[in-house]
């Protein structure tokens, strides 16, 4: 039975779903040595954003297949380490949008009248109407900066209490922003010109310190400022000092530097900086949808069934995924096949995609091509996530043509491959949707279902020879399940496919060369 670790606090409802299908263990603040320990036990991991999971704890986990991250942001997850190591990261992209969006608001709402304080202020045994005077939002400028999914929300609760709307997302049509409202800007423009300004974008290289004591400054004194998003985007020092000096009204945050947040003169910055502890998911109802989200996914993939939500593998969305199969199916069997043909230290690896398969998303037929042609090599090493790195780091060379308007199949695939035994190339198509059929090898034409141990020979089209190798694979006591040749022109050279019960005895392939006609021969297991 699969074992998988929740190592953060997550709704019983996943942990439910798990067991299923697994033994689960919930252990949560483990420190990080505890974590490399105990992770070689285990296929799953299940986390939030508690858990730093470097390339050490990656690389202990032997067995691991799979990360689940219960939220959506994966950047306490070395994605390009489990990369890698094949092992794929999934997460919930939409669980927990209107919570963070939600939280967001409030933190905009409670930052205008002073709420967290006055609160305070009264429960201390005070009566205090002066202090609190706030602002309104209605008719304010919003500056949203990232306008995706929870971007998206605070535009819409935003425009519905009345405010002006702008955006930064140099990822986003101004089509969209309008659809929301907003009027998309440069970011200086929108520090400047923003009364609330909310940060709803990823923390990477690009984006750390985004919000420095460079654009605080261009920021208005009467602005204010929240990040519910990723701690880091924001200098945090530089806020300090941009709130205490009055350089700007305010800021709410919900996301540190580092987490949980330690010394941090964040904590003593007075009424105009309110902190919450990385609260934005937490709704129950959030906390309910990111569960079932990541732990369906985590069954699925220990059950060998795609997860819909891979964060380092693309174009695998369940809708593609039904639609692409039989050919994923086949583009792994004719790489597989092609490599063997080609021999080891392939070089390049061209795919052609013909007929209705070449208006496909084609990336994931790409990526099973590579994984095929690397599983002779890698076995069950090499699979969907790190096919292409594997591929990069080996210097192989992919060029990927369509031609849809090859009609000969619905839709077909042409796969060639240049290694040591020079330039081999397989031609397959699916019959019926999803019956995989060799269709050409080499350009000769043939019909045959790939089966695990075969034959290939190229040989001068004449008299006697099928029937040589027929006696010959007899006397090694291989029985031959089907066998077909393929050729341009009659006594010209010719391809024979032999489907055999067994795999080739040792030395055969020899014999197989001195028979008089035999220019090659190849044997497959696929
Ligand atoms: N505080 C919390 O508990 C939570 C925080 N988050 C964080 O909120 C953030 C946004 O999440 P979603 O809206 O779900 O993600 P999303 O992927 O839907 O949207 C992110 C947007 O940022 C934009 N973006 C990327 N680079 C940018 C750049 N350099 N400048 C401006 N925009 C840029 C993208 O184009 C995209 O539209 C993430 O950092 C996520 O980790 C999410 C959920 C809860
Ligand atoms: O989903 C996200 O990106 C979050 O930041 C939520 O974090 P959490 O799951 O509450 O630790």
């Amino acid at each position: 039975m699969s074992k998988v670790l929740v190592s953060d606090p997550i709704d019983q409802v996943g942990i439910d779903i798990l067991s299923q299908v697994a033994q689960v263990d919930v252990k949560t603040g483990l420190p990080p040595e505890e974590l490399i320990r105990i992770i070689p036990e285990y296929d799953a991991l299940m986390i939030r954003s508690g858990t730093r999971v470097t390339q050490e704890i990656i690389e202990a986990g032997t067995q691991l297949k799979i990360i689940g991250r219960a939220g959506v942001g994966v950047d306490n997850v070395d994605v390009p380490a489990a990369t890698r190591r094949g092992i794929l990261v999934v997460n919930s992209p939409e669980g927990n949008t209107i919570a963070a969006a939600e939280h967001t608001l409030a933190m905009m709402l409670s930052l205008s009248r002073y709420i967290p304080d006055a609160n305070q202020s009264i429960k201390s045994g005070q009566w205090d109407r002066k202090t609190y005077v706030g602002v309104e939002v209605y008719k304010k400028t919003l500056g949203i900066v990232g306008l995706g999914k929870i971007g998206a929300h605070v535009a819409t609760v935003a425009r519905a209490m009345g405010m002006k709307l702008l955006a930064y997302d140099p990822f986003v049509s101004t089509e969209r922003a309008e659809q929301l409202g907003c009027r998309l800007v440069e970011i200086d423009l929108l520090l400047r010109e923003a009364d609330y300004i909310t940060l709803h974008l990823p923390k990477t290289p690009e984006t750390t310190h985004l919000i420095n004591a460079e654009s605080l400054a261009k920021m208005k004194p009467t602005a204010r400022i929240v990040n519910c998003a990723r701690g880091g985007i924001i200098d945090e020092d530089a806020l300090v000092e941009a709130v205490k000096t009055g350089k700007i009204a305010g800021a709410a945050i919900d996301v540190f530097e580092a987490e949980p947040l330690g010394e941090s003169s964040l904590r003593s910055a007075g009424k105009d900086l309110i902190l919450t502890p990385h609260l934005g998911a937490s709704t129950e109802e959030a906390q309910v949808n990111v569960a079932i989200d990541v732990a369906e996914q985590i069954r699925d993939v220990l059950l060998g069934l795609p997860a819909r939500s891979a964060v380092n593998i693309p174009g695998l969305r369940p809708e593609v995924l039904e639609k692409l199969r039989p050919y994923l199916q086949l583009a792994e069997t004719l790489g597989n096949l092609v490599a063997q043909l080609a021999g080891g230290r392939v070089e390049s690896l061209n795919i052609r995609l013909q007929g209705e398969v070449a208006s496909s998303d084609t990336q994931p037929i790409v990526i099973a091509a590579l994984k095929g042609l690397l599983s002779h090599a890698l076995q069950e090493r090499v699979n969907y996530v790190n096919a292409s790195i594997e591929a990069k780091e080996r210097g192989i060379r992919v060029v990927e043509t369509r031609d849809a308007s090859v009609k000969d199949y619905t839709g077909s695939l042409v796969v060639s491959a240049k290694g040591s035994l020079g330039e081999h190339s397989v031609t397959g198509a699916l019959l019926g949707g999803d019956e995989i059929r060799i269709t050409n090898v080499d350009e000769f034409p043939v019909n045959v279902p790939p089966n695990r141990y075969m034959l290939f020979t190229l040989h001068r089209d004449m008299p006697g020879i099928i029937g040589k190798i027929g006696s010959l694979l007899g006397s090694f006591n291989v029985n031959i399940a089907s066998m077909q040749v393929g050729r341009k022109i009659v006594r010209g050279d010719a391809v024979m496919v032999l489907s055999i019960d067994d795999p080739l005895p040792d030395g055969i392939l020899a014999e197989i060369l001195k028979v008089p006609g035999i220019r090659d021969a190849y044997t497959v297991t696929l």
